[in-house]
């Protein structure tokens, strides 16, 4: 942990692979054995908490927030002073010998609040993308590094994508990638994510109207001591992940789903609002189709709750489509 104080600010991974069908089949991914898990885990400086799984994926709480894993679908985010970049070579490695090939790389992240206290390749953006350029197989052909700016230093959101050559267009669907990052939350809210001697993370789901953000979500969840919570949520083939870490002065909280454009996006905006009354708030949506302007429904749902949009920013990436990139403050009566 930093002297300076916890990073909560999460770096975000996403790996996609291909193969043949029978060994997608029969769990693909899903089928990496607990050594192997461990050893990628080591290299990120990291370790498992908690886990549990359904027939579409299974889902890890880490020391430093989570990791799903899917038949061909890797996510993992990881805050502190992780190196969760080091990863990358033994997944593609592990997944190599079960026959499946990396076709798809995505790296996010918002700016860290103790920059100085980041190991390498986490040291600078520019720095991470070189790592990133080098780790990755030259068949991911087509790339993009970008920062897309708001209009506070504290919140841009840096993009990095690759693809193989088949997938520079991205496949139309109607799901997103939703990426909430909080600061400066509320302070009676942030403390009932303080342990007493025998609170129970069950508790904290409970107490903080974190469990009604999707009643439907089988929770997996885990309290930090003598501070923080990290939880999985699994509905069907869909994840949920919420970490906190509600420390006067570095105060921040994730909230991260995969969602459906006919979903009740609003709902979960104003739910996530309501658990945390953060003073300020990033939203990133990353999503295939620019049809369904589903980033216009965020300001809808946030604003009537005393949170002002004060930046908007658009780009597209190979494979992983259009990301939108949105900031709001608080008006202060929280
Ligand atoms: C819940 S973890 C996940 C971090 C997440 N990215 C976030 O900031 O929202 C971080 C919180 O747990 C606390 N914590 C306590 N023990 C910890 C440990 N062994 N490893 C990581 N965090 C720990 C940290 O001080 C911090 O408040």
């Amino acid at each position: 942990m930093a002297a300076s104080g916890f990073e909560g600010f999460e770096k975000r991974l996403e790996l996609h692979f291909s193969g043949d069908d029978p060994v997608i089949e029969t769990g693909g991914l899903r089928q990496l054995d607990f050594n192997s898990l461990e050893e990628v885990l080591h290299a990120v400086h990291c370790t498992l908490v908690a886990a549990v799984g359904n027939q579409f994926f299974d889902s890890y709480v880490l020391s430093e927030s989570s990791l799903f894993v899917y038949p061909t679908k890797i996510i993992i985010k990881t805050c502190g002073t992780t190196q969760l970049l080091k990863s990358i070579r033994p997944f593609i490695h592990f997944a190599g010998q079960m026959g499946l090939i990396i076709t798809e790389c995505r790296y996010t992240r918002g700016n860290y609040i103790f920059p100085k206290a980041q190991p390498y390749p986490h040291t600078s953006y520019k720095e991470e993308v070189i790592y990133l350029q080098d780790q990755l197989p030259n068949h991911l052909c087509y790339r993009k590094a970008s920062v897309m700016p708001s209009k506070f230093t504290s919140h841009s959101w840096h993009v990095f994508s690759a693809c193989d050559k088949f997938y520079p267009i991205p496949i139309l669907n109607d799901l997103y990638t939703l990426e909430i990052c909080m600061t400066d939350l509320d302070q009676v809210l942030a403390r009932k994510f303080f342990k007493n001697s025998d609170t129970t993370g069950k508790q904290m789901t409970e107490v903080t109207g974190i469990g009604e953000i999707n009643p439907n979500a089988m929770i997996c969840e885990f309290a930090f001591d003598p501070c923080g919570y990290s939880m999985n949520g699994i509905d069907g083939d869909r994840y949920s992940t919420i970490h906190v870490t509600p420390e006067d002065g570095f105060s921040y909280a994730s909230y991260e789903c995969m969602g459906s454009v006919y979903d009740d996006i609003d709902r979960i905006l104003q739910k996530v609002v309501q658990v945390f009354r953060p003073g300020t708030m990033s939203v990133s949506i990353t999503c295939t189709s620019s049809s369904s302007g589903i980033w216009n429904r965020v300001v809808k749902a946030v604003e009537p709750l005393g949170m002002k949009r004060r930046s908007c920013t658009i780009d597209e990436f190979p494979a992983a489509g259009i990301v939108a990139f949105q900031t709001f403050t608080s008006m202060g009566n929280r």
